[in-house]
């Protein structure tokens, strides 16, 4: 039986994919058999924070890891072209040139942009010659309540406009109601209607119900060809927490272990704070190693991140911390 939150060392090594996951056949033994131990898994992500504190410029390093790992998102009803183009311009220099010359860096850039598929056009043309994606969030985000068909034209209308990333949202009520199978067809009808596009399945882990069905959710997903699990919308009540992260991280390792995909992981939603990031970041190095601190198997989904990274970065240079009103991202 796999218990996802074992602390077991396996001898049994896969044959290493590199390629983009190409999914399986839904494999309920596999999914039923995945289980979560809430009061050990709480015990565990208590003890995170701060446990692997680095200073100064080891501190300045990750920090700049992470800005080159986030989704830098806006997701409002009231966006705007302006806003976005403002965005875009922050992806694009994240941090200010007399910082990054007095730590000695180059340019470096934000993992994406994030915005609702209208925002698309406006998005791709801002970060034209850059290469950053533009990671659009359709299928109906954030409830994904619209009939399947509206939400499928949505993300083929997103790839149209030039979104090479899409963030689907996943129906909570499939899980809740234990029809892995309609979240399995559902997850796969998804997938190819992203065509070359990443998809990223957003779970939602504040709306379903318990940290097995976050595992089973994240299993069913995986087989059904996600490029990255997610866990939230920004909008639920809960969001992005450490107990789900250990969960979708050891499901993670659980789906690689069995095919030898590795899949991304994208916490989103609340992370607003330099020193959450660091304790994200030593948390993935912990349990999935070094590869998975690339952009294309991590990423923050934030919108006020970077602001607090770039006053710490500026602390570090300068010895001094700004209004954080001076890191407006958009
Ligand atoms: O996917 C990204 C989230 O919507 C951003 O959430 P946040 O505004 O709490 O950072």
């Amino acid at each position: 039986m796999r218990e996802v939150g074992r602390d077991d060392t396996d001898a049994h090594l896969p044959q290493v994919h590199e390629a983009r996951n190409p999914g399986m056949a839904l494999d309920l033994d596999w999914v039923m058999s995945a289980r979560a131990n809430t009061s050990a898994i709480e015990r565990r992500a208590a003890t995170l924070p701060g446990r692997r504190s680095v200073k100064k410029d080891y501190q300045a390093a990750w920090l700049l890891k992470a800005i080159t790992l986030i989704d830098l998102t806006t997701l409002a009803g009231d966006d705007t072209a302006g806003r976005v183009r403002r965005l875009c311009a922050k992806a694009r220099q994240p941090v200010r040139q007399d910082l990054l010359d007095a730590m000695g860096m180059g340019p470096i850039h934000t993992g994406a942009v994030c915005v609702y598929h209208d925002m698309v056009p406006t998005a791709v043309a801002a970060l034209d010659g850059t290469g950053i994606p533009v990671a659009a969030v359709s299928t109906g985000f954030p409830a994904g309540l619209s009939p399947l068909p509206l939400r499928l034209a949505e993300i083929g209308e997103s790839v149209k406009a030039g979104a090479r990333e899409i963030d689907i949202v996943i129906s909570r009520r499939h899980v809740l109601t234990g029809n892995w199978q309609a979240l399995y067809d559902e997850m796969k009808a998804m997938r190819e209607a992203c065509g070359d596009a990443h998809v990223k399945a957003i779970l939602a882990t504040g709306e379903l119900g318990s940290l097995r069905n976050v595992a089973r959710a994240s299993l069913v997903c995986m087989m059904a060809g996600a490029d990255f699990i997610k866990t939230s919308t920004g909008k639920e009540s809960v969001n992005a927490t450490l107990p789900v992260s250990l969960v979708m991280i050891r499901a993670l390792r659980d789906y690689f272990d069995e095919t030898g995909y590795r899949i991304g992981y994208k916490p989103a939603g609340g992370i607003s704070k330099a020193k959450d990031a660091l304790t994200y970041l030593a948390l993935i190095k912990d349990e999935l190693g070094n590869r998975w601190l690339q952009p294309d198997l991590f990423r923050f989904g934030a919108s006020s991140l970077l602001g607090d990274i770039e006053r710490q970065l500026e602390h570090h240079v300068t010895g001094r911390y700004s209004a954080s009103y001076r890191h407006a991202m958009a």
